[in-house]
């Protein structure tokens, strides 16, 4: 199995992407989803941001206000810091366990969709592909739309990550998400049959099965073949 990151800016077009990788039966693993199971109330990961950011920063029934957090973080660099140090390591184990839960139903590839994926550059080492959803023009707007921030809080929050023209120079494919919809779609799709076409799944198996025929003799051999010869990104059977 191999790994794909996907990044890009906030309100880049992330989501958009995946929602269409997913049409097509992609295993996705969406950081931003796991950011909020990591911090739900008596986990590790709360206890260290309530003991941080004070009870200030709960909502009346407990949970964190995003909200609230969102406008700390977003406008001083040494809290989003604190922040990131205290999320980051649950969220990486996390998607680990989630990423050996793909691996075992016998996907040959996973998406691992990263909003911060190139600032936290030690996880690109791991991705036999980065894609970057790209649109700096539209990116300001878009995100002021969709969040109703006011143009000063969202031009912050694209300022706490790096600029999408540097995280250009880290991908191996781009993604313009600045046209319309329909553009990024058959971007997506070509993406996708590279993917699909895509034989470096065999050397992680081949390595598996060396290992395995190693220890285990000639049945093993069996195990190997059948795997390594059908061509479907998904779950393989039996
Ligand atoms: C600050 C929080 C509470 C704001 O929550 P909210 O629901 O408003 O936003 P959401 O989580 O959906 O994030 C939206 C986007 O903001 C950007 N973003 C989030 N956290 C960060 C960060 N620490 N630094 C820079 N950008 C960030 C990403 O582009 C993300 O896609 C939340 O984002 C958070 O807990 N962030 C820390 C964990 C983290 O780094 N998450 C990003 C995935 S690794
Ligand atoms: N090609 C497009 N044309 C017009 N609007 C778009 C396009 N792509 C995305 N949008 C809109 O822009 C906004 C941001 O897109 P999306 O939520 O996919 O970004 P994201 O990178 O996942 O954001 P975040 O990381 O901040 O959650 C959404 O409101 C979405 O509907």
């Amino acid at each position: 199995m191999f790994l794909v990151g996907l990044s890009g800016g906030i309100a880049s077009g992330k989501s958009t992407v995946v929602t269409v990788l997913r049409e097509l039966g992609c295993a996705v693993i969406d950081a931003d989803v796991i950011a909020r199971q990591v911090v739900q109330p008596h986990l590790k990961a709360y206890q260290q941001i309530v003991h941080h950011f004070g009870t200030e920063i709960l909502l009346e029934n407990g949970e964190i206000n995003r909200e609230a957090l969102g406008s700390i973080i977003f406008s001083q660099p040494e809290k989003r810091q604190l922040l990131n140090s205290i999320t980051h390591p649950e969220i990486q184990k996390e998607m680990l366990k989630q990423i050996l839960k793909y691996f075992v139903l016998g996907y040959r590839y996973v998406i691992l969709d990263i909003p911060l994926l190139f600032e936290t550059n030690r996880l690109t080492k791991f991705m036999k592909y980065t894609v970057l959803v790209y649109c700096p023009r539209a990116q300001l707007s878009r995100l002021m739309q969709r969040d109703g921030l006011a143009q000063a809080e969202a031009e912050a929050r694209i300022r706490s990550q790096l600029p999408l023209d540097e995280k250009r120079r880290f991908a191996t494919h781009i993604i313009d998400n600045s046209g319309g919809r329909e553009s990024t779609r058959r971007q997506v799709l070509r993406l996708h049959s590279h993917l699909e076409d895509s034989l470096d799944f065999l050397w992680a198996r081949l390595a598996a099965g060396t290992v395995v025929v190693g220890l285990g003799g000639s049945c093993s051999c069996y195990w190997v073949s059948p795997r390594c010869s059908l061509p479907s990104s998904q779950p393989q059977q039996g």
